[in-house]
């Protein structure tokens, strides 16, 4: 397959709604069946002529909230450009002392504190069931390539930021921050980080097939701490765009390595995974199926759902 493809989507969160020192090529805004994202993306290449994919989750000038984050719009979009890995950025509270403003975190778990008021699956409203499976989160394959080349490109930056890994990540509904009892409860039950963001795009990219990894950058201590104020929006910002600057950097130096990894030779076996995951979580054919909604699915998961022929030669893999 050609290494033209846009193989790597970003998507960017609070403060990083855009990437530098890249050439544009063009803007898509892709009508899924879920709708337009939450922006046009952005296809642009590095200096190097990898393409990659960006997206801004709450669109340009930030005015959608997390609730209504068109996320299955966003993931259908991105693999719709042939995209197959996702590195989704996330400004977090920190339930930590240890992980202070400033610091970067790759999460491994997630606990879903979100009320139901998101779709959160492809599958929803459709006649067609599945399950995906969902006990790691995230693409083990892909944040485990992640980790040492984003402590390295800290370390490079000369800023002190730390890297932490394996930690759990809450997602909690919002708009407003949590109380400072329910911060308190989330370190009970393990949570290190909390943001409103990750769900459900990582659970829509599980069902995508893709590839997908969370790149926490702290901002705030949250409300759990007795001597200090709770968070307010305020605290956040003032942190923000040191973090989204940093974040740039890193991606600047890790995104020509990951491109090259994936198109090279048996890389289709480590960092894509993901790929090929659904095939057990879909109930199988029935002819209660309807038609349309077996095509719905089809814009996301062609092997499965697209009775053309084209489907048998479809391949995920770059
Ligand atoms: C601006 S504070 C709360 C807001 O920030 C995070 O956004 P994102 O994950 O997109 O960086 C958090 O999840 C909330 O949506
Ligand atoms: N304390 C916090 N709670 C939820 N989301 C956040 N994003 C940044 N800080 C946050």
């Amino acid at each position: 397959m050609s290494e033209e493809r846009v193989l790597i989507g970003i998507i960017g969160g609070s403060g990083l709604y855009a990437l530098d020192n890249l050439t544009v090529l063009r803007t898509v805004n892709p009508l899924t069946p879920w709708g337009h994202p939450s922006a046009p993306i952005t296809i642009a290449s590095l200096p190097s002529g990898t393409q990659i994919a960006f997206l801004a989750r709450h669109g340009h000038g930030h005015t959608i909230p997390p609730s209504s984050v068109p996320s299955r719009a966003n993931i259908a979009a991105l693999k719709s450009l042939g995209v197959a890995a996702i590195i989704s950025f996330s400004a977090v509270g920190s339930l930590r002392e240890e992980i202070s403003p400033g610091s970067f975190a790759i999460p491994s778990q997630i606990i879903d504190r979100t009320k139901g008021v998101r779709k959160g699956s492809f599958f929803e409203d459709t006649s067609v069931v599945a399950h995906a499976m969902f006990g790691d989160p995230f693409s083990s394959k892909l944040t485990g390539w992640l980790a040492p080349k984003v402590e390295k490109a800290l370390e490079e930056e000369g800023k002190g930021k730390k890297l932490f890994t394996d930690k759990t990540v809450v997602c909690m509904e919002g708009p407003a921050f949590s109380t400072r009892a329910e911060s308190v409860m989330y370190r009970q039950w393990g949570g290190d980080l909390i943001n409103m963001s990750v769900l459900p795009e990582a659970k829509l990219a599980r069902e995508a097939e893709l590839s997908y990894a969370l790149i926490c950058m702290a901002t705030d201590y949250d409300s759990w701490r007795p001597q200090s104020d709770a968070v307010t929006a305020h605290d956040v910002f003032q942190v923000l765009h040191d973090n989204s600057a940093t974040a740039k950097l890193v991606l600047s130096k890790i995104l020509d390595d990951l491109q090259a990894d994936l198109i090279a030779d048996g890389v289709k076996e480590s960092l894509l995974q993901e790929v090929g995951g659904m095939k057990f979580s879909i109930m199988p054919r029935s002819v209660k199926q309807k038609q349309e909604d077996r095509d719905k699915l089809a814009y996301i998961l062609p092997a499965y759902f697209s009775d053309l022929e084209d489907a048998v030669n479809f391949s995920p893999y770059p």
